[in-house]
């Protein structure tokens, strides 16, 4: 039956060329089809010149027009947690003065416990594999415990996102340690947030069996949350909360959707899917300094004959960068000071070499030349092994971190969208005429082929 789906489902991709249809939401050139406005981040990779062609440049990300190399150097050179501003900018436009820092951060901390019993209920009974599976479950949970789930108020929306960006950190924590102890067979460590702590020395605190963490620790996963708080509307996962949030549903049905787009090994999901491949790199490849068999491997990846046979080479490429993705090179830089005078040095030097191989071997496989730079995807999870925080977590975090610009967006959607998103398709199916039941014949290919010839 499944052979039958594969044939029922097949649409010809000439017919993509005939009927102009952008594939993908892309144009023939690989830009995106221009389909909303934005204040919160932009995401700059190319430029088009006089002819129309994609010429590629060096990225650039600006949240509410700050750049975010900027925004990193000033909470190193300040030695402060910035993902609680980062928040506040995204959601409220403007850099916060100190009072307004202060007194946002008071209230986030208020919502840091989970309402009561909801850890009892709705994590350790059932918990998941999958953590970003039990974080949209615990988000979907969480419309219960509101008294004003479906208000679409702006002033509604707000709250019910700081409490979300609130209760996050125990949601993550807390599903992990579900899925540790029940199938990993680990001691369940359940330790309540505290208010005085930012986001990143809670979730360290609440993941830890000992609950404790080093200030430079806590400090290099705040630069992480920062680095994974917004990426404009077009990609996968904010675009699914315009989408969603364009039917009028709650905040509860419009996040637990972005989580699950963001799950996606082609999107956030790719942070495990590096560390997976990496891992099979590894027990494929006796020495990984030896650069020749690395090219094998990696030809072999290209071929969809090794690691998932998706053909992809995970935390390589962007739909918008071209040259290089502005947070790939903080991170990058980060997991290099983090991994001198370790024993991850030559990790470090594996991805620096898959970033530099990438292209040239992609040509080799497919004849022709793609630009491909490291994505956010590359080097988090070898940072996120040099800060001691496990893999399982990768991809949650990068949900943590970007619930602050989902938040944005369906505030920005809300405010000024103000249209259902109702994209067409064309059908391509024949008419039939109905036939009654005791006259059906059983599917057959030929004739269906002979059908639709
Ligand atoms: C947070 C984020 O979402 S960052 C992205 C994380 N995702 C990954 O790291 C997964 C690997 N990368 C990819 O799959 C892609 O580069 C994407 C989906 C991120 C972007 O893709 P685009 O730039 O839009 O390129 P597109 O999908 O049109 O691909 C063009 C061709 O290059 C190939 N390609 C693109 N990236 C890669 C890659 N990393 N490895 C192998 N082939 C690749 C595609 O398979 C495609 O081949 P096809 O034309 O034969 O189908
Ligand atoms: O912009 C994209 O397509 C994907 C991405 O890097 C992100 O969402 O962080």
């Amino acid at each position: 039956m499944s052979q039958q789906l594969e044939t029922i489902n097949y649409i010809d991709s000439s017919l993509y060329k005939k009927y102009d249809v952008k594939r993908g939401l892309r144009n023939s050139n690989g830009t995106g089809v221009l389909v909303g406005l934005t204040n919160i981040g932009a995401v700059e990779g190319y430029k088009i010149d006089e002819n129309k062609n994609k010429v590629p440049i060096k990225g650039k990300l600006y949240y509410r027009g700050y750049e975010i190399q900027d925004l990193v150097k000033s909470y190193i050179a300040e030695d402060r947690f910035g993902f609680e501003e980062v928040t506040y900018l995204l959601i409220f436009g403007e850099l916060p003065t100190k009072s307004q820092l202060n007194s946002f951060k008071e209230y986030i901390s208020k919502k840091r416990e989970l309402p009561p019993d909801f850890a009892r209920d709705m994590i350790l009974t059932t918990p998941s594999r999958s953590i970003m599976n039990k974080l949209a479950r615990s988000v979907l949970a969480l419309y219960c415990y509101d008294e004003n789930p479906d208000d679409t108020s702006i002033t509604n929306v707000l709250r019910q996102s700081i409490d979300l960006i609130g209760y996050f950190p125990a949601l993550l924590a807390y599903a992990y340690q579900a899925k540790s102890s029940y199938f990993d067979n680990k001691t369940l460590h359940i330790r309540n947030p505290l208010p005085e702590l930012s986001t990143a020395e809670n979730i360290l605190r609440m993941l830890r069996p000992h609950g404790k963490y080093t200030d430079l620790e806590a400090k290099c996963l705040d630069i992480c949350l920062v680095l994974h708080a917004e990426h404009g509307g077009g990609n996968n996962s904010a675009f699914t909360i315009h989408l969603v949030s364009s039917s009028g549903t709650d905040t509860y049905s419009a996040i637990s959707a972005g989580i699950g787009a963001l799950k996606g090994p082609k999107h956030g999901g790719a942070n495990i899917q590096v560390i997976k491949m990496i891992k099979d790199l590894k027990a494929n490849v006796k020495d990984i300094n030896d650069h020749k068999a690395v090219d094998e491997y990696l030809i072999k990846v290209l071929k969809k004959q090794a690691n998932d046979k998706s053909g992809l080479i995970y935390g390589m490429g962007h739909a918008v960068y071209t040259l290089s993705d502005p947070r790939a090179v903080l991170l990058k830089g980060l997991a290099k000071k983090l991994a001198e005078n370790t024993d991850h040095v030559d990790d470090y030097l594996l991805c620096e070499y898959i970033e530099e191989r990438t292209e040239e071997l992609y040509e080799q496989v497919h004849g022709t030349r793609k630009t491909m730079c490291a994505n956010v995807d590359l080097y988090s999870g070898l940072v996120y092994t040099l800060l001691n925080i496990p893999h399982d977590i990768a991809t949650p975090l990068f949900a943590l971190a970007r619930l602050s610009g989902w938040a944005a967006h369906r505030i920005e959607e809300l405010s000024s969208g103000n249209k259902l998103i109702r994209p067409a398709y064309m059908s391509v199916a024949e008419k039939k005429e109905f036939v009654p039941l005791s006259k059906r014949e059983p599917f057959s290919l030929k004739d269906f082929l002979n059908r639709t010839k």
